[in-house]
């Protein structure tokens, strides 16, 4: 990583009642949110490489148009590189914040498809909405995995737990790809963890202590569960060493059927997160 950053760009949202958050031109990628409650629900990495072409660790990559390496592309694609604009009109300390992303020469050279993609980002006092799109406006077909790859901020991961995922089938990358279907209806994160939950329909909920987070998702119908574990996070130089424990990723994605998208046609996938520490 190199030690002279640029500062970044960012827009930033703020409600009447205190919530407020932060995206990145660099990947239309949330950086921060705080509900009117207070507490930081995002983690971005101390020590993320914000230069041009880079991937940012932490926050919400975007991952498309492949997620992982289901495909040719770099890593979780390219969307994640490059710098989107703000569409005009939008004002800094609104409600909403929208980015848009069109083809160009760079990105046709990795991936040979006419597209226009746009990210808002909607804050309200208790609650966040990812609205993420693209349009094919294009003469081909064109076919994409996703994900929206939020990193969630928690105090200690030994406390956490993640409700809504019993009985759903998953693929588990560390167990060299076995299918397996889950049993707890609390999953500890108290080893490492990249799995990915297939047809996760119902309303998740990211709980540590007496916090708790309800995530749901449109469009997006599988799950990702990420969280590496020391001797892995030791291994990737943009983390510090114990970050580990200071996150949890829980991923909104469209992995297991490929999204195909006509020409003219749009794509919408949606990940919410709504603060509901104290509502039951
Ligand atoms: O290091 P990155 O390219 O950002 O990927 C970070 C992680 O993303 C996803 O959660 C994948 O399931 C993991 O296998 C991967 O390690």
């Amino acid at each position: 990583m190199n030690s002279f950053q640029p500062a970044p760009s960012k827009s930033y949202l703020a409600t009447a009642g205190g919530a407020a958050a932060a995206v990145l031109h660099h990947g239309a990628q949330l950086a921060s949110w705080q509900s009117a409650k207070g507490t930081e629900n995002i983690y971005l990495s101390e020590l993320a490489d914000f230069f041009p072409g880079s991937a940012v660790r932490g926050g919400v990559p975007i991952c498309f148009p492949q997620f992982s390496t289901l495909g040719d592309l770099p890593l979780h694609g390219f969307f994640r590189n490059q710098i989107w604009t703000p569409v005009p009109g939008g004002a800094d300390g609104t409600e909403i914040v929208r980015l848009q992303l069109r083809d160009t020469d760079e990105t046709r050279a990795l991936w040979p498809h006419a597209f226009q993609a746009e990210l808002q980002v909607t804050v309200a006092d208790h609650s966040l909405e990812i609205a993420f799109s693209v349009s094919n406006t294009g003469a081909e077909v064109f076919s994409f995995t996703a994900a929206l790859h939020t990193y969630f901020r928690v105090t200690e991961i030994a406390n956490v737990a993640i409700a809504g995922l019993q009985n759903v089938r998953y693929l588990d990358k560390l167990k060299e790809n076995v299918i397996d279907t889950e049993t707890s209806a609390r999953l500890l994160i108290d080893r490492p963890l990249d799995r990915i939950y297939y047809n996760t329909t119902g309303a998740l909920t990211l709980e540590e202590g007496a916090r708790q987070l309800r995530i749901s998702t449109q469009g997006m119908p599988d799950t990702v569960v990420w969280n590496p574990g020391p001797e892995r996070c030791a291994t990737i130089a943009d983390l510090p060493d114990d970050a580990w424990r200071h996150f949890v990723c829980i991923e909104a994605a469209a992995i297991d059927a490929p999204i195909s998208l006509a020409p003219g046609a749009t794509w919408r996938g949606v990940q919410k997160m709504e603060d509901i520490q104290g509502d039951r």
